[in-house]
């Protein structure tokens, strides 16, 4: 066994074995759950990252906690790879899979490496691709200009800039990442205004008679939420003509949203000079490396695997995680992993099993202004009904064509909401 921490400099390597892309909770819930069982077969963990372990959702909860990224990790890559006896390649990407010779083509993912043009290969028996789903950046919201918060270094670079006193930040995407944050991020002492689309957080899962409710909340804690309008554009600004203070701001340029599509009205155009931006826009899985080794591929919830198996439709690859979809359905989630892995390591190791049996999970808002919590597959449209309704709660259930409850959401105002 070796722990390596870089690209592998020789130019192929033939371990063999369980090969898995992916060192997020994904990835490392797999390499737990074959160990659990099997402490010899050989393992590689192939990640762009370190490989670092750490729980990502405290990435909306860790500014307000004034922790930094390190204060995050639980394990270094290196560490757990050992503790665990696998090898990883660490700071490289998987570039090819060939699913007929069982191999997989590799680049270092650092730019700086005296390597990085180089290309290695390492052959399979198994395969399990956990390599997450990556932000959605329109084109309005330039990538060299705005932040996510989907990976711990990318978030380390944002929480060591906001580290250095108030500052004013946009969050694009009232989604439950971007609603998280800004309260997050208020709590940590800086100015926020959420902007999205609709009129309410959270309104692509809930109906609008939730949603009021989390807006007012929001509101109430003084976040400054813009719902029902688009962002334009986002630039440097380097005009003097906004004051001197101003100068090497954002400015962010937003408009009424015409969900009908037609054009709004470039007079009715406004814009905010913040320090940061932040987007929350939405993730997609990229298709490239499913694509190449022929594995059934969704556009718009990634990697189609089999229910019970978690296989996918190409020999010996299996997938898990954000990257993959499940009867139709992406399923980005934590609860889930640990059920899933316990799936494919059996799978893996030829043990019995009795499959993956998929329970959506239950979806909790980790704000404190306004608990939310949804059990069933939320969906904004639908049959609501109401069967609660006080000023400390509201309840509803989302009734199927057959008059079944599909999903249930319950929202309560805390009774001390900054706990
Ligand atoms: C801010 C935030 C808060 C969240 N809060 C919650 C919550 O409260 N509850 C909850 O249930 N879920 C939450 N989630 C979702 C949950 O964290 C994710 O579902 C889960 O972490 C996904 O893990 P993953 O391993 O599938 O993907 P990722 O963590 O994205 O890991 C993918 C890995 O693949 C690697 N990789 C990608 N492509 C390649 C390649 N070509 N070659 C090599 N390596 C590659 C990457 O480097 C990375 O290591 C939250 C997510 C975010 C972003």
């Amino acid at each position: 066994m070796s722990t390596e921490t870089t690209f592998p400099s020789t130019m192929a390597t033939d371990a063999k074995g369980i090969v898995i892309i992916g060192a997020g909770l994904a990835g490392w819930h797999v390499i737990d759950a074959i160990r659990a069982k099997d402490k010899e077969v050989p393992i590689t963990l192939i990640t762009t990252d370190s490989g670092d372990r750490y729980h990502k959702p405290m990435l909306t909860m860790a500014i307000s906690q004034n922790k930094s990224a390190s204060d995050l990790v639980r394990a270094t890559g290196t560490d757990a790879a050992k503790a665990a006896q696998v090898t990883l390649l660490a700071n490289t990407q998987v570039t090819d899979i060939d699913a007929t010779t069982q191999q997989l083509q590799l680049v270092s993912a650092l730019r700086s490496d005296p390597v990085y043009t180089n290309y290695a290969t390492i052959s399979y028996d198994k395969l399990v691709l956990a390599m997450g789903a990556h932000p959605i950046f329109p084109k309005s919201l330039p990538e060299d200009l705005v932040w996510h918060v989907n990976h711990i270094e990318r978030f380390g670079q944002l929480q060591e800039k906001l580290a250095t006193g108030s500052q004013h930040v946009a969050i694009i995407g009232a989604g439950m990442v971007g609603t998280e944050i800004a309260e997050d991020l208020l709590k940590a002492g800086h100015e926020v205004t959420l902007i999205d689309l609709n009129d309410a957080p959270l309104s692509q899962m809930l109906p609008a008679k939730a949603t009021a409710r989390i807006a007012a909340a929001v509101k109430s804690q003084g976040i400054n939420f813009l719902g029902g309008y688009q962002v334009t554009d986002v630039i440097r600004s380097s005009d003097d003509n906004e004051g001197e203070n101003n100068i090497g701001k954002l400015q962010v340029s937003y408009e009424p949203f015409a969900s009908n599509g037609e054009d709004t009205d470039a007079q009715t155009s406004e814009i905010l000079l913040v320090d940061h931006v932040i987007a929350s826009t939405g993730l997609t899985v990229d298709g490239k490396l499913p694509t190449a080794a022929g594995v059934e591929f969704n556009r718009r919830t990634g990697i189609v695997v089999d229910a019970p198996t978690l296989r996918t439709n190409t020999d010996n690859i299996y997938a898990i995680g954000d990257c993959m979809s499940i009867n139709g359905v992406a399923c980005r989630y934590v609860a889930p992993l640990r059920a899933q892995a316990a799936t494919i390591a059996d799978d893996i190791l030829g043990l019995e099993h009795s499959g993956y049996d998929h329970k959506p999970p239950m979806i909790r808002l980790k704000n404190k202004a306004i608990s939310v919590m949804a059990t069933g597959v939320p969906q904004a449209a639908g049959n609501w009904q109401v069967t609660t309704e006080t000023d400390e709660e509201l309840i509803m259930n989302l009734l199927d064509d057959n008059d079944e409850v599909s999903a249930t959401v319950t929202i309560k105002v805390p009774a001390n909401p900054n706990a």
